[in-house]
């Protein structure tokens, strides 16, 4: 395991409320990520903000694009020091490897890694919009593609971790949304794992909102996750 893999979703409406939150939470402890609830309100100086702070930031905007698009975006991105940035699989190989190529002028370039199925998506979700194969099929299609395609890795559920691991290798790096501790709501998610059991399967990195931020004492609750993280690691 690596020495920071808790990445806290800062899923909050306006920049004033995620720097409270943020200035309760410490760099050397964890990392945390900027999505599009947050980065549509409050943009580029937030995340200038968090990294002033010392934190290095995952800018969630899951691009999905034709290629210049996105190329253009992971860019941007690259602009802005963001640690990791993520764009969707299925804007297919031409758009994943435009944007791997985007990257390549940086000396220290942003991890690149590709949303493969939705945490939020079931096999019924993915059979409703036409599509035959089962969550882990599509998820293992679209980590082969992007891994093919030049990226570091892959957003999946922390379920697929393991058939992942063994067939992408040590290197591609698995971030694993959809992390609930023992007890807590699943909410909209619907390939939901704890923490233990999602750095047991072989996930790098463990995105956390709600089990965090919700909770009554959010520093109580990824306090826990660290322990929860210590017995096994
Ligand atoms: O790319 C992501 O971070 C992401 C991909 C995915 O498949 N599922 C998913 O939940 N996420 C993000 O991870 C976070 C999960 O939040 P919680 O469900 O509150 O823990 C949210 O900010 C989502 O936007």
């Amino acid at each position: 395991m690596n020495d920071k893999p808790v990445l806290v979703a800062l899923d909050y409406p306006d920049a004033e409320t995620a720097l409270a939150f943020a200035d309760k939470l410490s760099p050397q402890l964890c990392r945390v990520k900027v999505g599009k609830e947050l980065y549509t309100r409050s943009g580029a100086s937030l995340v200038e903000s968090l990294q002033a702070r010392g934190f290095d930031v995952f800018l969630d905007l899951k691009f999905h694009d034709i290629p210049n698009t996105v190329a253009g975006a992971v860019r941007s991105a690259a602009e802005l020091g963001v640690w990791m940035v993520n764009v969707h699989a299925s804007g297919g190989r031409r758009m994943m490897e435009a944007a791997a190529n985007a990257l390549q002028a940086y000396q220290q370039p942003p991890i690149l890694i590709a949303v493969t199925v939705l945490t939020s998506m079931s096999d019924d979700d993915l059979r409703e919009l036409g599509y035959t194969e089962s969550a882990a099929e599509r998820v293992s299609r679209l980590a082969a593609l992007t891994q093919s395609s030049g990226l570091d890795g892959v957003v999946c559920s922390a379920m697929e971790a393991p058939g992942l691991r063994a067939d992408r290798g040590d290197d591609f790096c698995l971030v694993t949304p959809g992390i609930r501790l023992a007890g807590d709501d699943a909410g909209d998610q619907r390939r939901v794992l704890t923490p233990a059991d999602a750095v047991a399967n072989g996930a790098d990195y463990l995105v956390i909102g709600r089990s965090i931020t919700a909770a009554a004492d959010p520093i109580a609750a990824l306090e826990r996750v660290h322990r929860e993280l210590e017995i096994i690691g």
